[in-house]
């Protein structure tokens, strides 16, 4: 696992474009993983913004949403389709039909799981992963407990994560869905290269317990230890509960120019 803290959020933004960049303008038609929450939107405006100078297109891309609420109307504000569309699809050049996310909105929920891990197979795979992390170590909506080699399925929001998402709805916790779909950690895990971002000192422990911690569904995120290119991309706050920072660092400055990440 790469561990690169750099000084702010503005530049966890900037290495995390300059790697989807990278891999658009070497791989035109690859495909790219798409996280929601707060963390990844900087990257998303970063996108935005070198889509609009003419430095990176999406023309030929596809790309898979991680997760999705169950029990939002298609089109509702929050859901994580309707999200994403507003934060990168409609200010870019995504083709039609390009992004897909799973269907919370299935009548069978299973079968919608299970079409949505064809559909990936079927695109050749994810080559680079966005992630964000929960501030109690989930990814997706891969709560504590969750199988290290589990596929998209139907999951139960944790109480934490429902109080933490409520910001979305207005505080109202009651709305936030306590079912959703999700991108399991197995299907995760078989990304090419996973990029996950954190950033703030409410995120400290969970990246601690990722990095440094033992593999363990205690903290789902941890299974970035197991993946052969994994990419952690913090601000000083979210380390500040690593142990290692010093070799991080070192190796970040000792990496060859130009290797990107
Ligand atoms: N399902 C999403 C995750 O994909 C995201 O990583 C996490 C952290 O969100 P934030 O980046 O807003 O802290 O929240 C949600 O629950």
């Amino acid at each position: 696992m790469e561990v690169v803290v750099v000084p702010s959020a503005e530049q966890v933004a900037s290495l995390a474009a300059d790697a989807v960049c990278r891999l658009l303008q070497g791989a035109p038609g690859a495909v790219l993983g798409l996280a929601t929450g707060s963390s990844p939107l900087a990257l998303y405006a970063e996108l935005i913004a070198r889509h609009r100078r003419g430095e990176v297109s999406f023309a030929r891309a596809r790309a898979f949403t991680l997760d999705e609420y169950v029990g939002l109307p298609a089109g509702h504000p929050e859901s994580y389709r309707e999200v994403i569309r507003r934060e990168l699809e409609d200010h870019v050049d995504f083709g039609p039909g390009a992004v897909r996310g799973p269907d919370g909105t299935a009548a069978d929920l299973d079968r919608a799981c299970r079409e949505y891990e064809q559909a990936i197979r079927a695109a050749g795979g994810v080559d680079l992963q966005v992630l964000g992390i929960g501030t109690d170590g989930h990814v997706a909506f891969n709560e504590p407990g969750s199988s290290l080699t589990s596929l998209t399925r139907p999951k139960a929001l944790a109480q934490q994560t429902r109080t933490d998402n409520a910001r979305f709805f207005g505080g109202r916790v009651q709305e936030v869905p306590s079912l959703c779909l999700t991108q399991g950690l197995g299907t995760i895990g078989r990304a090419g290269h996973l990029v996950l971002l954190a950033c703030g000192q409410q995120k400290a422990q969970a990246v601690a317990a990722t990095v440094e911690g033992p593999l363990s569904a205690s903290c789902p995120a941890s299974v970035l230890q197991l993946h052969p290119h994994a990419t952690v991309l913090l601000d000083p706050a979210a380390a500040s509960a690593l142990r290692h920072r010093g070799y991080y660092d070192l190796a970040w400055a000792n990496k060859p120019a130009g290797q990107g990440l």
